[in-house]
């Protein structure tokens, strides 16, 4: 892994390279708005109890047909840990013992003008039943990488689950889950372009590690 001399700018703090890419200028950042995403992740047990990870289809609003964890915006006088809370009870109806585990800055020029900081949010479990809502529908996914040889899970009443599907999510996603899923903190930065259609596509993003 590099050394952090290239942080882009926005980031702060030791951090170690984990990947980067696209050659245009960083963008500026005018306003900061705060939002949470929230991640319950099982470990795997054997080989034949795979980890999972709960994600949502979002159904409408930002993001409508992409998969994500749960959020949204960190309301006035709330904390970033408060709002995810609220935002996953709200978006699909569990609680759970979130902890804080990674930071993201998106920014954007084209459309809203908008920086988003995203304080981001994984639990081991949850209590409560998942429920489909009006934003979002959960989905359980496999944390095992689609392309190994590892074996199917037994036919023991569990459900055969999709790996994670990454050509429905925001192109970060596969820079830092990953890390998320190996409980390791992350920092990264993504700046975004739209096309004519309105899709989002990413011009230039780092993401990194501290030091271990
Ligand atoms: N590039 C990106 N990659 C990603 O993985 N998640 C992103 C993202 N850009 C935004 N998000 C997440 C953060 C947050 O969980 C969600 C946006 O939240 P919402 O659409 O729920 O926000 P709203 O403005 O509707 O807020 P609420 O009304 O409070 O829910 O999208």
């Amino acid at each position: 892994m590099a050394a952090t001399s290239n942080l882009p700018p926005g980031l702060e703090g030791n951090y170690l390279e984990t990947s980067t890419g696209g050659d245009a200028a960083w963008l500026p950042i005018s306003v900061k708005k705060w939002y949470t995403n929230a991640f319950i992740v099982h470990e795997a047990v054997d080989p034949t109890t795979p980890g999972k990870i709960l994600l949502g289809y979002k159904k409408r609003g930002f993001g409508a047909h992409l998969y994500n964890g749960f959020g949204g915006k960190v309301e006035p006088g709330e904390t970033p840990a408060q709002a995810a809370a609220r935002e996953l009870k709200e978006e699909c109806g569990v609680e759970a013992p979130l902890q804080h585990c990674g930071s993201l800055l998106f920014v954007s020029q084209s459309g809203p003008e908008w920086a988003f900081q995203i304080e981001v949010y994984r639990a081991d479990e949850y209590t409560g039943a998942l429920i489909e809502t009006d934003e979002m529908r959960p989905q359980w996914f496999s944390t095992t990488p689609a392309s190994t040889d590892a074996p199917a899970p037994a036919d023991q009443g569990e459900e055969e689950l999709l790996p994670i599907p990454y050509d429905t999510m925001w192109p970060d996603d596969v820079y830092w889950i990953p890390l998320l899923l190996s409980k390791t903190p992350f920092i990264g930065r993504a700046d975004f372009e739209i096309d004519a259609t309105g899709k989002y596509s990413m011009k230039r993003w780092w993401f990194g590690v501290p030091p271990s």
